[in-house]
């Protein structure tokens, strides 16, 4: 069983004799402890911009479930060498739920699914927010490579990297080929052609990758077009911008709605897939490959370079509610510029009676995610409400609130707790405080506020070139 495989060498990783020893591939440099299990293999950039840097592949084949091969820069892989160890046991379980998930039964399984392909189905009952998988880089790629070097050498150095993984079959058998004609409907019995294919030679040709005619059965081929394009997360890692293969994570199809999200290590090399819902026994396991909470159009245009039509719940929905739906979406997208623009204009309740309204929308589009962000800005609010109208009584200008004495200022500061508890409580649910934030973390409703700044809304990571 992968599942089973995968944990395991996990669990043993650090007592493993890593270090071979090979240099770094940058004999000036040679880091004295390099983990690599395989001599690193070097070409010289071919790009006038960028000449005199060399991409090599590294290898450290003990590291993680397959292996973990890196295609980077010298000084970037010295960078990132140091992230090897890290483990997302360690990152996202407690020791025991990482027994738990050691002791042989993961809570799911690979699977055929209809029309997908190969897919992750749970094999009993997940809790909403549970940890329900983990998993480990086996390739790692800087994308700074496509206009580093030749696409016929990205593609030698790239089967190298998997070849020289303790499972390469892991990788290969991931399935990228998704060139058939996508054809279906959307729900609505309207056609939906999927025009992914030109879509995907127009990103390959943009990256500097075109592609010659009749090439597509090598393994190296289908290995960049489709694997990497169609299975790699986008990743930072020692500060650089890569696309990542995780061999598990890989195998979670995509929904519009998903029942599970991906949260990334601090180190970038790890991940996490965590229920978004309660999972029923038998349901598949799913991720959004793209940004939560888009219309219809939006969605389908960024889906398509996975070249599938999508027949999701959402985009299956009746014409009608699609719309409303929408709608819905796009006055959340609109939401926080407006909010602002009326507290800029001194219409403070007007500006909480629109976030007031943005959190039923958000809870009625299932994008729950969103609320942390949303709590928050209300938390924001309400201090900053409090304050100005505590400011007022000062300064003895309260006008008919002058008598009601400090109330004034407490009223507002408890809302303002109120709805920071429940974005603090709900990051910390979804994982972003780490596992173990109830027992190390003290709420303090400024410093949290301080804490959760702009951005929030793009906290559930998806796939992106
Ligand atoms: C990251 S892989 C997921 C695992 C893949 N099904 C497999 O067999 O390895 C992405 C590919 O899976 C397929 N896929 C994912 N979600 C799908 C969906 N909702 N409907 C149809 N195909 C889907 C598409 O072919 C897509 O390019």
């Amino acid at each position: 069983d992968l599942g089973v495989v995968n944990i395991d060498n996990l669990l043993h990783t650090k007592d493993q004799p890593v270090y071979t020893a090979f240099n770094d591939g940058n004999s000036d440099n040679a880091s004295e402890n390099p983990p690599w299990s395989h001599e690193p293999h070097c070409i010289p950039s071919t790009s006038l911009s960028s000449v005199g840097k060399k991409y090599c592949v590294y290898t450290s084949n003990l590291t993680g479930p397959t292996g973990i091969s890196l295609i980077m820069p010298p000084k970037i892989a010295r960078q990132a060498a140091s992230l090897l160890d890290d483990n997302p046991l360690d990152s996202f379980l407690t020791p025991v739920q990482a027994r738990g998930v050691h002791s042989g039964n993961p809570p799911y399984k690979m699977k055929k699914v209809e029309g997908k392909g190969m897919g992750v189905v749970a094999t009993r009952r997940i809790r909403k927010w549970e940890t329900v998988m983990v998993d480990q880089a086996s390739v790692v790629v800087d994308l700074s490579i496509v206009k580093g070097v030749s696409r016929e050498e990205g593609r030698r150095l790239l089967a190298l990297a998997v070849r020289r993984l303790r499972r390469p079959g892991e990788v290969w058998g991931l399935s990228g080929k998704h060139d058939a004609e996508g054809r279906g409907e959307d729900g609505e019995g309207n056609e939906v052609v999927d025009n992914g294919k030109e879509e995907r030679q127009e990103l390959r040709r943009r990256s500097g990758y075109e592609t010659k005619s009749g090439d597509g059965e090598e393994m190296e081929g289908k290995l960049e077009d489709d694997i990497m394009l169609t299975n790699g997360f986008g990743s930072e890692i020692a500060g650089t911008k890569c696309r990542a293969l995780y061999p598990l994570i890989s195998r979670i199809n995509h929904e519009c709605n998903p029942n599970a999200f991906v949260l990334f290590s601090r180190a970038g090399i790890s991940m996490a897939v965590k229920a978004y819902r309660d999972i029923e026994e038998g349901e598949e396991l799913s991720i959004s490959y793209i940004t939560l909470g888009q219309p219809f159009q939006h969605r389908h245009r960024a889906l398509s370079r996975w070249g599938f039509a999508c027949h999701c719940s959402l985009c299956s929905l009746p014409n009608p509610q699609k719309a409303a739906s929408d709608t819905r979406r796009s006055l959340i997208a609109r939401s926080t510029k407006k909010i602002t623009e009326l507290w800029e204009s001194a219409q403070p309740m007007e500006a909480i009676s629109l976030a007031e309204e943005s959190i039923e929308m958000i809870q009625d589009e299932g994008l729950e995610h969103l609320l942390a962000d949303e709590y928050a800005l209300l938390a924001k609010l309400w201090l900053m409400v409090g304050k100005a109208r505590e400011q007022t009584m000062k300064k003895g200008r309260g006008g008919k609130e002058k008598g009601k004495g400090r109330q004034v200022g407490i009223i507002e500061r408890e809302e303002a707790d109120r709805y920071a508890r429940m974005s603090w409580e709900l990051l910390g649910e979804m994982g972003f405080m780490g596992y173990d934030w109830k027992e190390t973390m003290e709420f303090k409703l400024e410093a949290f506020l301080a804490m959760v700044g702009e951005g929030m809304r793009e906290v559930v990571t998806a796939p992106k070139l």
